[in-house]
C-alpha cells in the first residue's frame, strides 16, 4: 500500500469520505487522493515523496505559486505577534484599502473567512436592500455550500451527482430561480415576467465550477442591463476571479461594474479570507453602520491579512498578468497540439490564468449542456495517466485549471510532454 492509501484509510475512519471538502475524494476519477505533505513554487509534493507540477494551486488562492517567500515572511512576522484578538487590526484596513483601490465596484467591503460566507451574505444583503426574496442563478454556477444557493450547482455538487443538496428547505429553494448560462435571451425573458421580484442576479463573470466557461460577448452586460431596469442588484461572484483573470478581477477584464462583489481564495494568499463588497450605499446596510446582521469571530484574522497584503502587493508587478496569460496560453495550445497528433478530439478555453480541457468534438465550449456532454470517461483516464507522468490536475472534469507565477517553461514543456504520452493511449 502507498502511504496515501494507508493515510485515506485511517482519515475515512474518523472524517465522512476521508476528506474534509468532498471534491478531494477521487470520487469521479477513481482510486485514492493523493495526501500531500509540502508544496513550494508549482509543485506540490505527497507522503510518498512523489513530486507533481501542480495546476489545482489549492483550487485558485495560490496565484504567486506555493509558499512564495515574502508570503511566508509575513505570515511568520504576523504569527509572531499573536494569532487572533478578536479586535480590529491595522493590517484589515491595509488590506481593505488595496482590494478597494484595485476592484472597480468596490467602495467598501467586509472581510470573513470563506467564500461560502461571502456570497451569503452579499445575498443576505442584497435581499434586504431591495425588499425581496428571489435570487437568480446559473446552472453550474458554484457559489459555496449556503442553503440558497445549492441549487443546481457545479463543482463538487455537480461531480458527485447532487447539485440540489438534501437538507435544502424546499420554503428556501422555491426562492432560487436558476437559468443557463451565457443565455441572455432567457435572463430577458424572465426578467420580462418575474423581474420585480429578483432581490439578485449572482453569477461566475467566468464559471469555473463546470471546468472553464468564459462569458459570451454581451451576457455579463445583460444581467446588468436586465438589473438596472428592474432594480435588483448585480452580485459578481469572484472568489475564484477575482485578482486571477487581472489585477482588476472579472469585472475589471469585462468592463462591467457589479453592485456587490464576492472574493476569497486570492486575497487570502492561501489562508482562509473570504470577502464582500460594494457601492457605499449599499454596504453602509451592513451592521454594525446598517440593520443587515453579520459577523465573524475570526473575521479579519491578523495572520490571514497579512498573507492577503502580501500577495496583492506582489500582484502589483507591471507584467504579471501578461506574463501569465502568455504561459497559460503556451500550455493551451501545447495540449491541443498533443492531443491533435493522437486523434483526440480535444479542446481548450482559458481566461488569464484559468483553464479548462474538454474531450469533445465540439469546437467552441460556451455552456452547461455541451459541458455535460463531454467524455468523462476519457477525462478519468486522462487524469490518471497524468498524475502517473508527474501533473496534478483536479480529479474532476468539472473544475478549472491554474496557472501560477511559479510556472516556468520547462514546467509547461514537461506538461505537453506528459500530455502527448497519455493522449496515445486514450
Ligand atoms: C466562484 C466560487 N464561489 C464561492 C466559492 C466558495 O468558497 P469557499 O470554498 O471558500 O467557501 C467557491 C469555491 O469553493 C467558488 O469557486
Ligand atoms: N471548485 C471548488 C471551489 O472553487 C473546489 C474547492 C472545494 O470545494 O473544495
Amino acid at each position: 500500500m502507498s502511504q496515501s492509501e494507508v493515510l485515506f484509510e485511517q482519515a475515512s475512519r474518523y472524517i465522512p469520505g476521508g476528506v474534509n471538502s468532498p471534491v478531494r475524494a477521487f470520487k469521479a476519477v477513481g482510486g485514492t487522493p493523493v495526501f500531500l505533505q509540502s508544496a513550494k513554487g508549482s509543485r506540490v509534493t505527497d507522503v510518498d515523496g512523489k513530486s507533481y507540477i501542480d495546476y489545482v494551486q489549492s483550487w485558485g488562492p495560490m496565484v504567486l505559486g506555493h509558499s512564495h517567500p515574502e508570503v511566508i515572511a509575513a505570515v511568520t512576522e504576523a504569527i509572531g505577534a499573536g494569532l487572533t484578538f478578536g479586535a480590529p487590526t491595522e493590517r484589515e484596513t491595509i488590506l481593505a484599502q488595496m482590494v478597494c483601490e484595485r476592484m472597480p465596484g468596490m467602495d467598501l467591503v467586509r472581510f470573513v473567512n470563506s467564500g461560502t460566507e461571502a456570497t451569503m451574505s452579499a445575498i443576505r444583503l442584497a435581499r434586504a436592500y431591495t425588499g425581496r426574496d428571489t435570487i437568480v442563478k446559473f446552472e453550474g454556477c458554484y457559489h459555496g455550500h449556503s442553503d440558497s444557493l445549492l441549487i443546481k450547482a457545479g463543482s463538487g455538487a455537480l461531480t458527485l451527482g447532487v447539485p440540489s443538496s438534501p437538507g435544502v428547505p424546499s420554503v428556501l429553494a422555491e426562492h432560487t430561480t436558476t437559468l443557463n448560462y451565457n443565455d441572455a435571451e432567457q435572463v430577458r425573458t424572465f426578467f420580462a415576467e418575474h423581474g420585480e421580484k429578483v432581490a439578485c442576479i449572482i453569477v461566475e463573470p467566468v464559471a469555473g465550477n463546470m471546468n472553464c466557461i468564459p462569458p459570451q460577448p454581451g451576457f455579463l452586460q445583460a444581467l446588468r442591463q436586465v438589473c438596472d431596469e428592474q432594480g435588483a442588484m448585480l452580485i459578481f461572484d469572484e472568489v475564484m476571479t477575482g485578482f486571477r483573470v487581472s489585477a482588476t478581477g472579472a469585472q475589471g477584464y469585462y468592463q462591467v461594474q457589479p453592485d456587490l462583489t464576492t472574493l476569497g481564495k486570492v486575497i487570502g494568499g492561501g489562508m482562509p479570507v473570504g470577502a464582500f463588497g460594494g457601492k457605499r450605499e449599499i454596504m453602509e446596510h451592513i451592521a454594525p453602520k446598517g440593520p443587515v446582521y453579520q459577523a465573524g469571530t475570526l473575521s479579519g484574522n491578523p495572520v490571514a491579512m497579512a498573507a492577503g497584503i502580501a500577495t496583492l502587493s506582489l500582484l502589483d508587478e507591471a507584467d504579471f498578468y501578461p506574463r501569465l496569460s502568455e504561459k497559460t496560453g503556451q500550455l493551451m495550445s501545447g495540449l491541443e497540439s498533443a492531443a491533435a497528433e493522437a486523434g483526440i478530439a480535444f479542446t481548450t478555453n482559458s481566461v488569464g490564468s484559468m483553464f479548462g480541457g474538454f474531450f469533445t468534438e465540439e469546437k467552441t465550449v460556451s455552456n452547461y449542456q455541451q459541458v455535460m456532454a463531454c467524455d468523462t470517461e476519457r477525462f478519468n483516464r486522462f487524469f490518471h495517466g497524468m498524475l502517473r507522468e508527474g501533473v496534478y490536475l483536479a480529479p474532476a472534469s468539472y473544475e478549472a485549471g491554474f496557472m501560477s507565477q511559479a510556472h516556468t517553461h520547462e514546467d509547461i514543456e514537461q506538461t505537453v510532454e506528459a500530455a502527448r504520452k497519455v493522449f496515445a493511449t486514450l
